[in-house]
């Protein structure tokens, strides 16, 4: 008789640093089993958006103002399970946990470091009925480790080949990529930024929320003596383990680069997307993979993806082609995190983050 336990539901609920809604997913999950049972994204209202961004950044009375974002955070959380279990016809009483890495206000994985995620989970656990895994990343950070990025060990469960050197890349507000060597996880960290900066930009310049499809990138040619300003920054030279989020790539680093130039705005943006194909490229180059996957809302970028492709030699394509379309990745890794919680297994992968072993990482609450 087998002393493993079946397959059990949990919920998986992202909200990342581009800020662009809150990501969900049931999936079934056991220990050599993941399948996707229910997905569903549901918007962040604009004014709680701006209270987020406005909290990304150092500012008065942040203990009030985190305080009341982490409660309405919640709120939105639960209404979103609630969604999702209605459409999935699933009861509460069937979801063993829910994983829910909240919103990142504030990542500082450097000595003393800390990151913080607000969304309550104790409302979260309340209103749901279920019971919640929240703080995954402070036990790697207080372990020396850059407590990002997790999603690496769920990439190579689903991913990695015996056969292959393949390289994962999530493309969100910022990118990051999994090395996976012949069916080992071989490293992993955070390559810059992703879309926050182009988002940034059309935001800025043409009050959009996303270049769609990168047209308007596309639209110009980059300039490369910005291109090289822009990858000067010394994070493109550091190392792995390395992680980075909006407090280094935001629009005032952005302005401040671009002070010594004269460009149009479109230029502008055809460099910023530039500066995420060749930091990606530049990040895998001495790995050599046989084949590369993109996840995160990038994948949908298709100037972003072709400029990528041109500068590599190996294939590039969509998770979807490997069964897990890109939206659902981290979504459905903070499931897995959740289900590797209850289990008490590991979550951590010290080769990527650089903690000084692997740990259970996150905090139940139980409802
Ligand atoms: N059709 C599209 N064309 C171009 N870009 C797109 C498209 N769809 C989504 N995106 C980009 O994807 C972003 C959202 O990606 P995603 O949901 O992966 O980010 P995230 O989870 O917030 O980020 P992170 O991985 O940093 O936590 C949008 O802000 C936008 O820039
Ligand atoms: C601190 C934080 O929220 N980091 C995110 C962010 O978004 C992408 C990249 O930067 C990655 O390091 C991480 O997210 C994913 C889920 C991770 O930990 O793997």
């Amino acid at each position: 008789m087998s002393s493993k336990a079946p397959p059990a539901l949990f919920i998986g609920l992202m909200t990342g640093t581009s800020l662009d809604g809150i990501d969900a997913v049931i999936a079934n999950i056991s220990d050599n089993h993941f399948t996707l049972v229910s997905t569903l994204s549901q918007p962040i209202p604009e004014s709680l958006r701006g209270e987020i961004l406005g909290l990304c950044q150092p500012g008065n009375n942040e203990i009030d103002r985190a305080g009341a974002v982490s409660l309405q955070l919640a709120e939105h959380y639960a209404n979103t399970c609630q969604t999702l279990l209605d459409q999935a016809a699933i009861a509460p009483e069937q979801v063993r946990a829910i994983g829910c890495h909240g919103q990142t206000v504030r990542h500082r994985p450097h000595a003393a470091g800390f990151s913080v995620q607000l969304g309550c989970p104790d409302t979260l656990a309340v209103k749901t009925g279920i019971a919640v895994v929240s703080n995954f990343r402070n036990k790697d950070i207080a372990l020396g480790g850059q407590g990002a990025p997790l999603v690496p060990p769920f990439h190579q469960q689903l991913f990695a080949r015996p056969d292959q050197r393949i390289a994962v890349v999530n493309i969100g507000g910022m990118a990051n990529v999994t090395l996976l060597e012949n069916g080992q996880l071989s490293g992993g960290f955070d390559t810059g930024p992703g879309n926050v900066l182009m988002d940034s930009w059309i935001q800025q310049h043409h009050q959009r929320a996303y270049d769609r499809n990168g047209d308007w990138a596309a639209s110009a040619q980059p300039d490369l003596a910005l291109l090289n300003t822009l990858l000067s920054d010394p994070y493109f030279r550091l190392p792995p383990p390395k992680s980075t989020g909006r407090e280094r790539f935001s629009l005032d680093w952005l302005n401040e680069q671009l002070a010594n130039h004269s460009l149009t705005t479109s230029v502008v943006q055809a460099s910023l997307a530039e500066l995420t194909a060749h930091s990606i490229s530049d990040a895998l180059s001495d790995f050599q993979p046989d084949q590369v996957l993109i996840c995160g809302g990038g994948a949908h970028n298709q100037h972003l993806l072709e400029r990528i492709q041109a500068l590599l030699s190996t294939p590039v394509t969509s998770t979807a082609k490997q069964g897990l379309a890109p939206d659902w990745v981290e979504a459905a890794a903070f499931a897995w995190l959740a289900w590797a919680r209850m289990e008490e297994k590991a979550g951590n992968a010290p080769v990527v983050t650089g903690a000084s072993r692997q740990t259970i990482l996150g905090q139940v609450t139980l409802p």
